[in-house]
This record gives structure tokens, sequence and C-alpha cells, in this order.
């Protein structure tokens, strides 16, 4: 089966960098500096994009890779770079072989910084890219609530592989999907799951691990038999979609119940195994362009547990044009089976502004 080396390596590193992330969430100090665009980023979003990127180049040199974060301010910071390197140097899997397999350890600071600004392709629609979000819903992560660690594989374009770290889902793909788990759910006992999905061959969920990756299963969306009974997960962050438009979407649909809210791409991983119906992310501002690294793995992962992703418009996310999802606007993510009906109430809605 294709593409089995790229599923294990993107599993194992995500792996391994969830365990440093959750290091740094039970820590106070999280060394968290504000980038141009106001948005927070931690000592574990760098130690996790030079950890899993390190990986990358060790098993597929050739490939290129777009990563959120990039050193620059890191080169002028030299106690928070001691931070990090400590975590990169401490983040081993209790397992020779899976840490023989990704590589083994960086050996220097400046190999790390590197690796983080290794994380600065262009994207596009030929070759082999990675998209790795090192830890996405940075403000759920400082919040106490739900993160994600995502890596995905698009070439020429096309989403291959997808992989998603979720330390604070549970970990039982049948829990039920609680409206306060973002702001309360933590790592604690049952808690901690590794979505992965590869094109063509379904969508999987295990627990994490501190070793070798346990048994997975396989997961797949819930079928809505009646659209008003469905659950829809959106984000906390008002700034990132318009809970104006997805409380309108939900009306007309006959939806009662209260939407989940939740960071990341938590999700969509949630969706993906049945917990949760539909994803919901609807623009709040004409100008904000989506990053390829918020949604690649998410998009696989659901579609290959039998759902659709779309935009608001209809049309299919478009991961080769760059950094971000240029020709994209908005995302709705639903079962196969309801994903027109739930469009329709979309551009009702987002036509009558
Ligand atoms: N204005 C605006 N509109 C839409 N999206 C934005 C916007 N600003 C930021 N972001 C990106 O949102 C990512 C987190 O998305 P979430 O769905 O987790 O949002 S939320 O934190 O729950 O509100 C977040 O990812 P991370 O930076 O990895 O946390 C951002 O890339
Ligand atoms: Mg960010
Ligand atoms: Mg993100
Ligand atoms: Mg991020």
């Amino acid at each position: 089966m294709p593409y089995q080396k790229e599923l294990k390596v993107a599993e194992l590193a995500v792996q391994r960098a969830t365990l440093l992330t959750k290091q740094v969430f039970h820590e106070k100090a999280k060394g968290t500096l504000s980038k141009d665009d106001k948005s927070p980023v931690t000592i574990g979003d760098f130690g996790a994009q030079a950890l899993i990127i390190q990986a990358i180049r060790h098993n597929f040199p050739q490939d290129e890779i777009v990563g959120e974060e990039e050193a620059s301010t890191l080169r002028q910071n030299k106690d928070l770079t001691k931070q990090i390197w400590s975590l990169v140097e401490g983040a081993r899997l209790d397992d020779a072989e899976a840490e023989s397999e990704l590589g083994g350890p960086l050996e220097s600071t400046e190999q790390m910084l590197q690796a983080i600004d290794a994380g600065n392709s262009g994207g596009g629609a030929k070759g082999r890219i990675w998209a790795l979000d090192p830890i996405d819903g940075t403000k759920g992560f400082l919040r106490g609530g739900q993160y994600a660690v995502c890596l995905a594989l698009i070439e020429d374009g096309d989403v291959k592989v997808g992989v998603l770290g979720c330390p604070n889902l549970p970990v039982d793909d049948s829990a039920p999907l609680a409206a306060d788990v973002g702001e309360h759910g933590t790592d604690e006992e049952g808690k901690g799951v590794l979505f992965a999905a590869v094109q063509g061959q379904g969508a999987t969920s295990r627990p994490l691990s501190r070793g070798s990756l346990k048994p997975s299963q396989s997961i797949n969306m819930k079928p809505v038999k009646d659209i008003t009974d469905a659950t829809f997960c959106e984000s906390v962050e008002a700034g990132h979609s318009s809970h104006a438009d997805q409380a309108a979407i939900a009306k007309k649909l006959g939806i009662t119940r209260t939407s989940v809210r939740m960071d990341s791409q938590a999700k969509y991983g949630s969706i993906a195994r049945g917990a949760g119906d539909l994803y919901l992310r609807l623009p709040v501002s004409k100008t904000y362009q989506e990053k390829i690294w918020d949604h690649a793995a998410g998009d696989l992962i659901v579609r290959e547990a039998g759902g659709q992703v779309t935009d608001a418009e209809g049309k299919r996310l478009d991961f080769s044009k760059g950094r971000t999802l240029a020709e994209n606007k908005g995302v709705v993510a639903a079962p196969k089976a309801v994903h027109e009906q739930v469009l329709t109430a979309v551009m009702e809605v987002l036509g009558s502004k």
C-alpha cells in the first residue's frame, strides 16, 4: 500500500512532538511571544516544529516543508532559545527503534534553529510538500483547552497523508462531545489520541503513547438521520469564525442543540470519529486567508471517514495555491449525505447578508 512509510514517520514524529507540547502545557511559564499579527507563539510551538522537521528531513530529504513558525525572533533571544533546546534535547520516545526511525536527536541549538527555518517553503501545485502546524489552537493551549499537533503530506496539490495529535481529547471514540471539553479538557488519564488518514485508505484513531505506536482502529463519521438532531463544532475565538452566521445556519437547519466550541483541528478529528456531526467556520473578515497548515490534515481525515469538506461556496479546499487557501473562504465539513443540505443553508445565510 502506498504512503506507509510517510504515514509511520508522520505518526511517530507527531507523537513525539505532542509529548514535548504536553510538558509545556503543564508548566506555568510557557515562554509566550506575540507575533507580528498579534497571535501567540510559545516554546512548545517552536520545539515541536524543530522536532518534526528534523524527522521529515532525515527520512525525506528532498521534500519541501510549509511550517507555521520561523526562528528569526529566537536568534535575538538566547534565553528562550535555551529553554527550547532543553525541551528538544530531552524529547525521546521510550522506544529505541522508533527513535532511530525518526533519525535521532538534533545536535546543537544552531541545528535546531535551522530546522525551524526549514519550514519556509512557499508551497504550490507541484511536488511533495509537508504542511506543519506544531501547535494548532495556541490560544487553547494557553487557556488549558484543546489543541492539536498537525502534519500533512500534500503531493501535487492533493493531501495524501494527514496526522493530528490531540492530547486533550478522550481516547474513546464513542465518548460524548461535551460542551465544556474545550474549557476544562486536560490530558489526565483516558485522554490523548492520534488521528491519521491516507488518501483512499480510510481514517484511524489510536491512543497516544510514549513509545512505539499503539494499535489503531478505523473511524467513521456518524450517519445523520435527522439534521435537526445534529451537533455542530465551531471555533472558540469569535475573531476566527462568525458565531452569528453559524447560529443563523443552525437555526435554518432546525438545529436546537448548542454548538460545541473547541480550538484547533480537534474539531475535524472529533466529527471524523462521530463525536459531533458538522464543523462550520465562516469568515469574519473579507481579507483573512486561511493557512494550509490549519486544514490539510483535518480535511483528509474527515473525507476518509466518510465526510465532505468544502468552503462556504461549495468548492473543495485547494491546497495548491501556496501557504494559504487563497481560493477558498470558510469551511463546511459534514457527512457526505447531508453536506449539500448544510451548504444550501450556508449559502442562503451568507447570500442574504
Ligand atoms: N482572523 C482569523 N480568522 C480565521 N482564523 C484565524 C484568524 N487568525 C488566526 N487564525 C487561525 O486560527 C487558528 C486556530 O483556529 P481555531 O479554529 O482553533 O480557532 S480558535 O482558537 O478556536 O478560535 C490559528 O492557528 P494557530 O496559530 O496554529 O493556533 C490561526 O492560524
Ligand atoms: Mg499561530
Ligand atoms: Mg493553526
Ligand atoms: Mg500553530
